[in-house]
């Protein structure tokens, strides 16, 4: 597909015909690029303001990549990561559904992230900020093959909009569309891989004090202590009922990221660290210095969804100078009204 030039975004076809096809123009044209990627695997290009920018590949509905004003990488994405199905691309913001982990009988983090999803040109309407200019509607429903293994169906929308400040958020709406009475349930995160300058000197606030589930022991729950959490060897920790905001503190880079997540109440903290990442093939050695997993999430109680229920779950992300004082979420919020999340 030709390519528009950034500063005359033109609506896909689909968006084209459907608004000939109408008198009063549609309120809100989403304005993307559909190109090729890697491995000639589709994916999508949103531009915002100021050059912020953000790219989703249909295989997966997998963000792999959101940019500040600078050009600046936010996402880490391994340079051994691999973009053939059925691997899933190892980076970026996996969609983890209908399983998180190993917490059911399905591959791990279920199969949302490496199915081929498709734009969705038409759907309901969801609540904008109207600032919003750059955003695309993906869907995903199962297949035949879906089915044998999980056997429900379901309509999962996914929302990627880059925000006037350069923000990013993800919102999924996932309905129950079984006609056989059957509700379902699942677990589900927003894998998100933070690039960060080096691990040992980044630290999480919002988690401190909260129980959590640790992988590496056998998912036995622990409480945290008062303190910020820092890095120094493998973690691999779901924290429960976690606060809507979690800051990662980037020293190095004097960047924090903000999260800000609503309608799930659990927050995965993950990075392999030097042992665990030789051993995984698509991920280079010593690239655990420089991610950081912090993945929205619903892991310790599963969402049950009736026929006809939809359940939606949004994460924000922005990126800001670290320029608050240690151990204060609060002076966060001024920004976040500013950009309106
Ligand atoms: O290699 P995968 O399947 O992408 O998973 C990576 C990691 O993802 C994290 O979310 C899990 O908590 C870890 O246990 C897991 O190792």
């Amino acid at each position: 597909m030709a390519a528009p030039p950034p500063s005359s975004p033109s609506p896909p076809p689909a968006a084209a015909a459907a608004a000939t096809q109408q008198t009063q123009p549609q309120p809100q044209t989403p304005f993307y690029e559909l190109v090729k990627g890697n491995s000639g695997l589709e994916k999508v290009l949103l531009r915002g303001t100021r050059g912020f920018s953000a790219e989703v590949y249909l295989y997966g509905a997998q963000v792999t990549s959101w940019k500040n004003d600078h050009a600046e990488e936010l996402l880490f994405v391994s340079s051994k990561a691999i973009f053939k199905p059925p691997k899933a691309i190892r980076g970026g913001i996996p969609i983890c559904f209908p399983q998180f982990g190993t917490h059911g009988n399905l591959e791990q983090h279920g199969f949302a992230r490496n199915r081929l999803w498709t734009i969705d040109d038409n759907p309901p309407p969801l609540p904008v900020n109207p600032a919003i200019k750059s955003f695309v509607d993906l869907i995903l429903r199962p297949s035949d093959e879906d089915l044998k293994i999980w056997p429900h169906s379901f309509e999962f929308r996914l929302r990627v909009a880059l925000g006037p400040n350069g923000d990013l958020s993800l919102t999924s709406r996932i309905r129950n569309t079984n006609t056989d009475g059957r509700s379902f349930s699942y677990t589900f995160a927003y894998h998100t891989y933070f690039s960060v300058s080096d691990i040992s000197e980044v630290r999480v606030e919002g988690l401190e004090t909260m129980d959590y589930l640790d992988n590496l022991k056998g998912k036995e729950r622990f409480t945290e202590q008062g303190d910020a959490i820092v890095f120094e060897s493998e973690i691999d920790k779901v924290y429960l009922a976690a606060p809507s905001k979690i800051a990662i503190i980037d020293h190095e880079k004097k960047r924090t990221f903000v999260l800000t997540k609503e309608g799930l109440p659990d927050a995965v903290v993950w990075n392999p660290w030097d042992k665990k990442a030789k051993a995984m093939q698509d991920f280079g050695d010593g690239e655990y210095k420089h991610m950081l997993c912090v993945e929205p999430a619903a892991v310790e109680k599963p969402i049950t969804l009736k026929p006809g229920e939809e359940w939606k779950g949004r994460l924000a992300l922005s990126a800001v100078p670290s320029s608050y004082c240690s151990g204060q979420l609060d002076p966060l919020k001024e920004h976040l009204i500013a950009l309106n999340i």
